[in-house]
């Protein structure tokens, strides 16, 4: 494929930015009344308002043809079919098949990848409804109470946002907690509040070779074999997840007690796959299946509706719009729902780990910017601390701003004040406030004259902050699943218009080699890292932590 930049709707949509003095977003609503009704798109019960963004319907147009240019459309069959796009590592990126619905096909060559997928389901199943039911019980005949995810990166971020998301439909399930800091403390915080008679770990790890989910296993069999005196109670304690089974046999896990997936899963795009047990488990399969269907339903949109109202395709588009041609350098996420408030943080890696790449498919640079630094955290608490920056900063942030209609089991009236606050910041970002608008306003409060001159500046807001809402109906598991579903392809959708391959990370290998150097010069009784082996200042910061006072 071409450079996305030398393709003739990237050339005309810079000429078009150049070129064109467009009015202020505020006087776009004012003469046009359909504005809003116009850049609208729903589908699984999710409605995207792209109306308050700094583009108009000829821009629209142009990023439309820019995905045709890009052979989006056939970029979307290689996926779904089972094409090796992730050709660094030369596999299928097939996330969209662990989703497809009970007695469905996926064939990929000889295989059907769903019946594969079908029967680790089935098993997952079983499992969740033994221990929610007390059949699956610890060592002792004690019921399960807590089940603790030992995961990072992938094998951790999805389940985590998932439960809290979901936290509402967990009915009489067991309390599941999230290890993924290797530092001691977040294991220690966990293992104090379980008994280790009714803890279930659940060992989460694609490779099931990395170091921090390895090291934080070991501490907690260490601790329930401490506790309960009996390496045998491991096998009661103890379930993995993994496509690794030497490894997780070499653990002493029991592959029988063992959940597989496969390497056409990546890590980012695994909360569907058997590294959704915590998920199942706290609030029951049938709930899981239903995040599946959402999931699915938005595979269905995504791959059959046109991409002018096709929501991850539009997502995509309007932040290839804010990136490239705006020179946006971040997107802020905005969940005006506590449930929702790890969303960001699962978001990052998606969209960064995915995207944060600067050579192409073909391994020559790229020459645009790629992924943005994504960022955010429950909107109420984000209006508190940085959305001054949004408003008033130097630098261009496109939100997203997520709302729910259904205030759900809780107080309808607090329910509103946090929508009110949603829908008015992104009035606010839009309209801003004109220096007219900011010196009647002080007037009319009595600001002294010569004052209200000083002030003026500082109380202007230049409005024409760009932003979407993405407003779900409710937060039910379908819809949740619908919603991760539709980042999920807008990430892929931007890949493309990239040019990047959006399914390895070898840029997270570096560090890791170096860690596993630096541990062992760490230990103060192995020889000290000779003079030449690092520059001064990692030099300094080793020899720094092996004098620390013991
Ligand atoms: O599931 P695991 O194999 O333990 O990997 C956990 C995580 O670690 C890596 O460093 C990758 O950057 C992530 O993509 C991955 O999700």
């Amino acid at each position: 494929m071409p450079a996305p930049s030398s393709l003739a709707a990237w050339k005309s949509l810079q000429q078009r930015r150049r070129t064109h003095l467009p009015r202020s977003l505020r006087e776009r609503f004012a003469a046009d009344p359909g504005r809003a009704a116009r850049m609208q798109a729903s589908a699984c019960g999710i409605t995207l308002d792209y109306s308050k963004n700094l583009l108009d319907d000829d821009e629209l147009v142009l990023l439309l043809r820019l995905a045709d240019e890009a052979d989006l459309a056939s970029r979307i069959r290689a996926m779904f079919g089972g094409e090796r796009i992730n050709t660094t590592e030369v596999r299928a990126v097939l996330h969209v098949a662990l989703r497809c619905p009970p007695g469905a096909h996926w064939p990929v060559g000889d295989l059907d990848v769903a019946a594969e997928v079908h029967a680790v389901r089935a098993r997952m199943r079983t499992f969740c409804l033994q221990v929610r039911g007390g059949d699956w019980r610890g060592h002792g005949g004690e019921r399960i109470t807590d089940v603790v995810n030992i995961g990072i990166g992938g094998s951790d971020l999805g389940p985590a946002m998932v439960c809290e998301a979901l936290a509402d439909h967990a009915g009489d399930g067991p309390r599941v907690h999230f290890v993924s800091n290797v530092d001691g403390v977040h294991i220690g915080d966990v293992t104090r509040r379980c008994d280790p008679r009714s803890t279930l770990f659940v060992v989460a790890s694609k490779t099931f070779t990395t170091q921090e989910t390895l090291a934080n296993a070991h501490a907690a069999r260490a601790w329930l074999v401490g506790a309960l005196g009996d390496e045998a109670a491991v096998a009661r304690h103890f379930v993995a997840v993994s496509t690794n089974a030497a490894a997780v046999r070499d653990f002493g896990i029991d592959t029988a007690n063992m959940f597989g997936f496969w390497d056409w899963v990546g890590g980012r795009f695994s909360l569907w796959s058997a590294i959704g047990l915590p998920i199942a488990l706290a609030l029951g399969p049938d709930r899981f299946d239903e995040l599946l269907a959402g999931a699915h339903a938005m595979d269905e949109h995504f791959r059959t509706a046109p991409p002018a109202a096709n929501l991850p395709v539009l997502m995509a588009l309007l932040a290839i719009w804010n990136v490239n041609f705006l020179d946006a350098a971040s997107q802020l996420v905005a969940p005006y729902h506590q449930r929702l408030h790890r969303l960001p943080a699962y978001l990052q890696q998606l969209d960064m780990e995915s995207n944060g790449k600067s050579v192409r498919r073909d391994g020559t640079p790229v020459d645009c910017r790629t992924s943005p630094i994504l960022w955010g955290e429950q909107g109420i608490n984000g209006q508190h601390a940085y959305f001054q920056l949004v408003h008033q900063g130097t630098q261009l942030v496109p939100v997203d701003f997520i709302g729910v209609l259904d205030p759900g089991r809780e107080d309808e009236a607090l329910h509103r004040i946090a929508f009110a606050n949603l829908v008015a910041q992104a009035e606010a970002l839009m309209r801003g406030k004109t220096a007219a608008e900011a010196e009647a306003e002080m007037r009319a409060a009595g600001v002294p004259e010569e004052r209200i001159a000083a002030l003026l500046p500082h109380r202007v807001f230049s409005g024409d902050r760009p932003s979407n809402v993405v407003l779900l109906e409710r937060l039910d598991p379908f819809t949740l699943g619908a919603l991760v579903a539709a980042y999920e392809h807008r990430t892929f959708v931007q890949g493309v218009i990239w040019d990047v391959n959006s399914f390895d990370q070898w840029g997270v290998e570096l560090g890791k080699q170096l860690a596993a150097r630096v541990l062992a010069e760490l230990d103060p009784h192995a020889a000290a890292p000779s003079a030449d082996a690092h520059d001064a200042s990692t030099r300094g910061l080793i020899e720094r932590y092996r004098a620390r006072p013991r």
